[in-house]
């Protein structure tokens, strides 16, 4: 087995501040963490030397929310394909959605997403199950089965449950399981085919608008029924101020609630969609700016506990099918931390340790998983980004499948150069996959 010893880097410290390390790398695991460059091994056969040349070292990201589309949707991404662009990224661990076709509803369907992952064998694949059989809200999946085939929670992303007794019985069932309940919330009877929010945008169009309350009524229902329950319940893609004044009130007495956020509905309001473009079309839908705050205050107050990029491809033919008919959602992987870190971490506003921990330790955490840290021990799930070279976004050159993005052109700072999963080195910058 190779040992590697990334020389030179800089790594986060319990205290937040940057630190001048070097990482020794064998057996899948970080095998130490040093100041001291005198007592490494030297290269040789058995010893790659890997000079970080000062670049910032971090554990691999962990991303909750993902579409990978297969099975049914290899037209808009693979596994594989997804799982490319997941590390190109810096995402090492990434949790699927169960939207595909079939819908992962039975234990043949986990067992296939988790099948075609190892042979991708590049990030970690952890598969979500759907919570009613083919998400149509009627009937309750086969919790225990699900869990054993390797599921690692259940939601019906893509669209919520609407039946109140239907979420009340997935608690229970989850609750007695151990296992999470992790929602889409979204009340169909208040949205009824609109595309983009209420807010000048839609009025400037005449379009009509999703309300905010569509998604926090779903919210604010599923709290109660979590303090009914006990479940662990965890909000999807939180996009307005009402649900984090919920989810902040709901943590504030105790009850089991964590939530996610997107680096869409942190950088972006419905005042900066350019015109009628489906790649600005998802669901929930670009808020209204006073929303963006409220996202943002939450992520920093820990009321929102993790980033989720949601990454969700489609063809460039159905995104063509314009604002009102294209299906929703933009791919996320390979723009999530550039992003955040040029719009917040290089502008002073919040430090590059708080953006870290909320696509690491954070996550791992919430979802009880052995990585997301960077100490002697743990897996070597490893992102090298390089904090100072920019580079415009460019769609071509992605790995997703999908081109479908809002951030065509724009110039960012932090891409990640170098990813390891369980010491792998699984894509460089310079080398590719
Ligand atoms: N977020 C989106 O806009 N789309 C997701 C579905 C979802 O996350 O609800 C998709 O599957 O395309
Ligand atoms: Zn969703
Ligand atoms: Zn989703």
């Amino acid at each position: 087995m190779q040992m590697q010893v990334i020389r030179n880097a800089k790594v986060i410290n319990e205290q937040g501040q940057l630190e001048d390390k070097h990482i020794v790398i064998a057996d899948g695991l970080i095998q130490s963490v040093v100041s001291e460059a005198g007592a490494l091994p030297e290269a040789g056969e058995n010893v790659r030397i890997i000079d970080a040349e000062g670049k910032l070292v971090t554990p691999g990201f962990i991303d909750m929310h993902v579409h990978l589309r297969e099975p049914g949707y290899e037209h808009k991404e693979t596994i594989e394909s997804g799982s490319r662009s997941a590390v190109k990224g810096g995402f090492t661990t990434i949790a699927c959605m169960p939207n595909t076709r079939p819908v992962t509803d039975s234990p043949e369907t986990v067992k296939l997403i988790l099948d075609k992952a190892s042979e991708a064998n590049l990030a970690k694949v952890l598969p979500y199950a759907a919570i009613t059989r083919n998400e149509l809200g009627r009937e309750l999946t086969d919790f225990e089965a699900l869990k054993a085939a390797g599921a690692i929670g259940f939601t019906d992303d893509g669209v919520g449950v609407q039946n109140a007794q239907m979420m009340k019985d997935a608690m229970k069932k989850a609750k007695a399981l151990g296992m999470p309940v992790i929602a889409h919330c979204e009340d169909d009877s208040l949205v009824k085919g609109a595309c983009v929010t209420e807010g000048k945008f839609a009025q400037q169009h005449g379009l009509k608008g999703i309300p905010n309350e569509s998604e926090a009524i779903h919210v604010g229902r599923d709290i109660l029924l979590t303090e009914a329950t006990g479940v662990h319940y965890h909000v999807c893609h939180v996009s307005t101020e009402q649900s984090v004044r919920l989810i902040r009130q709901a943590k504030a007495i105790g009850i089991s609630v964590t939530a996610e956020v997107c680096p869409h509905h942190l950088v972006l309001s419905d005042e900066d969609i350019p015109g009628l473009d489906a790649n600005w079309k998802m669901n929930p839908p670009l808020r209204t700016p006073r929303d963006v705050e409220a996202c943002i205050e939450g992520l920093l107050d820990g009321t929102l506990d993790m980033i989720v990029t949601d990454h969700a491809p489609h063809s460039a033919e159905e995104k063509a099918k314009g604002m009102e008919l294209a299906p929703f959602g933009i791919v996320g992987f390979e723009t999530a931390f550039p992003l955040l870190y040029t719009k917040f971490v290089a502008t002073g506003k919040w430090d590059l340790a708080l953006l870290v921990k909320r696509m690491t330790s954070d996550p791992a955490r919430v979802f009880g998983l052995a990585t997301g840290v960077l100490e002697a021990g743990a897996a070597a799930d490893l992102t090298m980004i390089d904090l100072e070279a920019e580079k415009e976004v460019n769609p071509e050159e992605f790995a997703t499948k999908g081109r479908n993005t809002p951030f065509t052109g724009w110039k960012l700072k932090g891409w990640p150069v170098m990813t390891w999963v369980d010491g792998d080195m699984k894509w460089s910058e310079q080398n590719g996959f």
